[in-house]
């Protein structure tokens, strides 16, 4: 049958999909075959409608109808196995319409897969083209294979969900959970990226403090969640005004940081100077309440000769400290090096 365009391949579903993980349920498919010495051995996952074949050889989206395969009356019945000596003649299996192209199935001997939790995803099976008996030992090699192949199912599970929280838990190490922006941390990281890039290509590279200005009186008045809101709003602000090539973290309490490349200082600081001023008029919503804020913003250029990032944020939290003590609301920006642009890093 040819694959499903409009239906999710189960075995992708299932984080089965992958060369490796289907090698091995062959090998294991061929193992039930030599141990009982059928013909044919068949691995399948199965939904509501259709069986999905688990094979090395599939091509993506390669299912058939339940009601043509013979393990659809496994899949229906509460029994561990199906055994048949001829399905053709066997009244558990005439509902099956086999379709054309179908290998020639005549016995059958299949064990069902069950998952941890009882429910039942798919077969092992192997079938013969004459009719013939499964004795006792095969039967309990067969339920034995199925085990492995469930014990293989549940690996794979495991080691999709670690993969998955630990790409969780990595951006949660870089990313401030209240503004969504990133932490110190992060930030100083992909600044000293920046920084060592833009150098290399002789541009300007700049950095901006932002903080709040009196924000410990709004935490007072108003309670820290109200405090919170503010930094959240002011995070979603930050963001939105600036370019995505900048990077902006929260890198204290209630102080931003931003390096902007290829940004001359004095770029920067239009840029943050139209920020700041539209922050002020902006009002934060908090209940009934609409709070206004303002920041204070330092900015400096990063020297070809600084040792890193630090250097030149130390140089924009000096410019934002004088901007506090001239008054806040404003943008300082930091006196230009006297030393010559030239690469490093
Ligand atoms: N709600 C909230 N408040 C915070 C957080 N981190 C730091 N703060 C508060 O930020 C305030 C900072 O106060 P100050 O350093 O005095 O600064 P300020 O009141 O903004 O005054 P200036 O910076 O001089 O304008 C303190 O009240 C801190 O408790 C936070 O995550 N949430």
């Amino acid at each position: 049958m040819p694959p499903l365009r409009d239906t999710p391949d189960l075995l992708e579903s299932l984080g089965l999909a992958d060369g490796a993980t289907l090698a091995d349920l062959d090998m294991l498919t061929r193992a039930a075959r030599m141990l009982t010495g059928a013909s044919h051995a068949f691995v399948s996952f199965a939904d509501d409608q259709y069986l999905w074949p688990a094979s090395a050889s599939r091509t993506p989206g390669e299912c058939k109808p339940l009601h043509s395969a013979y393990c659809s009356a496994l899949l229906a019945s509460d029994e561990r196995n199906l055994v048949s000596r001829n399905v053709l003649q066997d009244p558990r299996t005439q509902a099956v319409v086999r379709q054309p192209g179908d290998p020639r199935i005549v016995a059958y001997a299949g064990t069902l897969l069950r998952d941890e939790a009882g429910r039942k995803l798919g077969t092992l099976c192997v079938t013969d083209t004459v009719e013939r008996d499964f004795d006792a030992e095969q039967l309990a090699l067969l339920n034995g294979l199925g085990r492995q192949v469930m014990n293989l199912v549940s690996l794979r599970a495991a080691k999709r969900q670690l993969t998955t929280a630990l790409a969780q838990m990595t951006t949660l190490a870089r990313v401030d959970t209240l503004t969504g922006l990133l932490n110190r941390r992060a930030w100083q990281e992909e600044a000293e990226t920046l920084r060592k890039l833009v150098l290399r290509q002789s541009g300007h590279v700049s950095v901006a403090a932002l903080d709040l200005d009196h924000f410990k009186r709004i935490n007072d008045s108003r309670g820290h969640a109200a405090g919170d809101a503010v930094l959240s709003a002011l995070g979603k602000l930050l963001a939105k005004a600036l370019r995505t090539t900048d990077r902006i973290g929260r890198i204290g309490g209630e102080e931003f940081a931003v390096i902007m490349p290829f940004t001359t200082p004095e770029a920067a600081a239009a840029r943050l100077d139209a920020l700041r001023q539209r922050i002020a008029t902006h009002r934060i919503i908090d209940g009934d309440e609409r709070l206004a804020v303002t920041v204070s913003c330092g900015v400096a250029g990063v020297d070809a000769q600084d040792a890193g990032i630090d250097a030149a944020l130390r140089r924009a939290d000096q410019a934002l400290y004088d901007a506090k003590h001239a008054g806040r609301d404003r943008v300082r920006v930091a006196p230009v090096s006297a030393r010559p642009l030239a690469v490093s890093g």
